[in-house]
């Protein structure tokens, strides 16, 4: 488990982490969102102590990141993946990280093995594509068979198969009980992969929650119904709240009740339902919502540190 308590992280006059206070559970994907600049990163070092938290606590399992005896089976981290010594093969870069934290050999075969970099164990490290250097990062996250594992970006740079590989290794970690917390831009790929999510933006929380209760809170959602008996149906369902419009193609959308609710009414009057669908926004709908306030500071943000240098 991570938890934060009135995190800030301030360089200079620039607050990155504005006084942030979150908790990512075991047993669960937690996504971690925010337009550029937003804090993300500086959180996560925060988390695994190579940033210093100006004021505020942030700790992994009940403890600050230093004062775990063994950090590296207690949090796996991925935050640059372009970090690995380039000289170096794949194996001997695991092997040494490994020697420095007790770690023996068979795990570092063991975690080439699920990151499927058997056939390039041998090769230089600085001859690897960018998804091979992402596959290097999380196999190092993982080599202490940590509690707890803490992904910057992790599918940036993957192909198909590899984004796939991802996906179904974070869930298969959280279903056995470790803490994940997964960072991206990639909102279709978020929506599958975590349960929950933290957004934030401006060094501030904007939402935690469940996906479901993300987009039903930041989007336009309602339910879809076709039917011959247009007026019936409106007369049904009529009472404060609730609001029908006719769609293009004739069906019509119901908002202030839920798909359950409209059916049961249709069916209580003998109305006759040739389509009821619960129609939802998606993740990037409710992120662009939820982050709207962002655009503007990112380009003023991007010219001030301009500006500064
Ligand atoms: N070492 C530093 N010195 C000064 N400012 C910094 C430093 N590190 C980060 N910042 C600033 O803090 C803010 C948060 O940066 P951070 O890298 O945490 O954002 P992020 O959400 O990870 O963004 P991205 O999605 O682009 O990776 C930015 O405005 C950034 O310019």
């Amino acid at each position: 488990m991570i938890t934060a308590e009135a995190l800030v992280k301030s360089y200079g006059s620039k607050v990155a982490v504005d006084a942030i206070d979150f908790t990512v559970e075991p047993g669960q994907v937690t996504g971690f969102l925010g337009p550029n600049g937003a804090g993300k990163s500086t959180t996560m070092r925060m988390i695994v102590g190579l940033d210093r938290p100006t004021s505020g606590r942030v700790e992994v399992n009940g403890r600050r990141y230093q004062e775990h005896s063994a950090p590296l089976r207690e949090v796996g981290v991925l935050l640059d993946a372009k970090a690995a010594n380039k000289g170096r093969s794949a194996y001997k870069h695991l092997l040494s990280i490994a020697a420095t934290h007790g770690i023996g050999a068979a795990r570092v075969r063991e975690v080439i093995g699920l990151a499927g970099l058997d056939s390039v164990a041998g090769k230089r490290v600085g001859g690897f594509s960018l998804g091979m250097g992402q596959r290097l990062g999380i196999a190092t996250a993982l080599l202490g068979d940590p509690a707890t594992i803490i992904l910057d970006e992790p599918v940036n740079g993957l192909d198909p198969e590899g984004v796939r590989w991802v996906r179904t290794l974070m869930r298969g970690l959280a279903a056995e009980g470790r803490t994940v917390l997964l960072s991206s831009h990639l909102m279709s790929e978020m929506a599958q992969t975590a349960d929950r999510l933290i957004v934030i933006g401006r060094g501030k929380v904007l939402a935690d929650d469940s996906i479901d209760k993300i987009i039903a809170g930041a989007t336009h959602s309602g339910t879809r119904v076709r039917t011959t008996e247009r007026e019936r149906l409106m007369a049904v369902v009529s009472r404060p709240g609730v609001v029908v419009s006719v769609l293009a193609d004739g069906a019509l959308e119901i908002t202030g009740l839920t798909a359950e609710q409209v059916a049961v009414r249709a069916s209580q009057a003998g109305v006759v339902l040739h389509e009821i669908t619960s129609t939802s926004g998606s993740l990037e709908e409710a992120y662009i919502a939820l982050t709207a306030g962002e655009v503007e500071y990112r380009s003023s943000a991007t010219a001030g540190t301009g500006a500064q240098r």
